[in-house]
C-alpha cells in the first residue's frame, strides 16, 4: 500500500505581479514502509515538496493522499488535526522549547489529545527512552548537547505513534558522529518500528541510510518518482 501517493503535484508561490513556479507536476509513490531521502541542489523545491507531503502547505495543483486520506482536499482544521494524528517532524534545529524540559517537550503533542496527564507522562517516557535518553528527561535543551537535542525532538515527533516521519535536514547541524547516530536511529525507527520516512537531506552520508534516494532539479524529480526508481 501507498503511504505517499503523489500525483501532478505543482506549487506556485506569488511575490508581488510575479510568479515563481516553484514544483512542476510531480508524480511520486511512497510505500508504506519506506525510506526515502530527497537530495537536489539548493532552491529545487525539495523543503517545498516536504511541506506539501507533511500538510504543513497546500499545493497550487495536483493530488496529494497521505496514509489513505486526501490532504490537498482538507480545510485548515482538518488539516491539522490531520497532521496530529498522522506526521511527526523533524527539523534542522530541533525547534524545541527552551524554558521546558526533555520529558516536557515531548509530552506538548499529546497536550492536544485526550490522553489523562499520566498517560502523557508515561508516554514521552517511553518515546525518550527510544532514543536512548531516559537518563536525560529532567534537562533543558541548553543543557543537551546537539545530537542529544535531535533525539528529544525525534522522541518528540514519535510519541504520537505516527505512521509518517518528515525530516527536513535532520543532521545539518550536527558533527558526523552525531548524524551517524541519528540516521542510525531513524534506520532503527523504519526498520523495527515501521515507521515510513521521507527525508531531505544534503548530505550523502545520510542519504545512505534510507532505502532509496531520488533527486530533485528545478522542481522536478529527475529519476521519476515511482518505487521501481531505486538508486
Ligand atoms: N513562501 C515562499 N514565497 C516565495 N518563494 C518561495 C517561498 N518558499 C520557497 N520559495 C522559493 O521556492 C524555491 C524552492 O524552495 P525550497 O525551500 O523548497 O528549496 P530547497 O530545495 O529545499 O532548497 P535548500 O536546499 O536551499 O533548502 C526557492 O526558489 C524559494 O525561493
Amino acid at each position: 500500500m501507498s503511504m505517499v501517493s503523489v500525483q501532478r503535484l505543482s506549487k506556485s508561490y506569488r511575490r508581488g505581479p510575479e510568479k515563481v513556479e516553484v514544483l512542476h507536476g510531480v508524480d511520486l509513490e511512497v510505500p508504506e514502509g519506506d525510506f526515502l531521502a530527497l537530495m537536489g541542489p539548493s532552491g529545487s523545491g525539495k523543503t517545498t515538496l516536504l511541506n506539501l507531503i507533511g500538510g504543513l502547505d497546500l499545493p497550487s495543483a495536483g493530488e496529494i493522499s497521505v496514509s489513505g486520506e486526501r490532504i490537498d482536499r482538507m480545510d485548515g482544521g482538518q488539516l491539522s488535526s490531520w497532521r496530529s494524528r498522522t506526521v511527526g517532524y523533524i527539523f534542522q534545529f530541533y525547534n524545541l522549547m527552551p524554558a521546558l524540559t526533555a520529558q516536557k517537550n515531548v509530552e506538548l503533542p499529546l497536550l492536544l489529545t485526550k490522553l489523562s496527564g499520566s498517560q502523557r507522562k508515561q508516554n514521552a517516557r517511553i518515546a525518550l527512552e527510544l532514543v536512548g535518553l531516559a537518563d536525560r528527561r529532567a534537562h533543558k535543551p541548553n543543557e543537551l548537547s546537539g545530537g542529544q537535542q535531535q533525539r528529544v525532538a525525534i522522541a518528540r515527533a514519535i510519541v504520537s505513534d505516527p505512521s509518517i516521519l518528515i525530516c527536513d535536514e535532520p543532521t545539518g547541524d550536527l558533527d558526523r558522529q552525531s548524524s551517524e547516530e541519528i540516521m542510525g536511529l531513524l534506520r532503527t525507527l523504519n526498520r523495527d518500528q515501521g515507521k515510513t520516512i521521507v527525508m531531505v537531506t544534503h548530505d550523502p552520508r545520510a542519504a545512505e541510510y534510507a532505502s532509496r534516494t531520488l533527486h530533485l532539479d528545478k522542481g522536478t524529480l529527475v529519476d521519476g518518482g515511482g518505487v521501481a526508481a531505486r538508486c
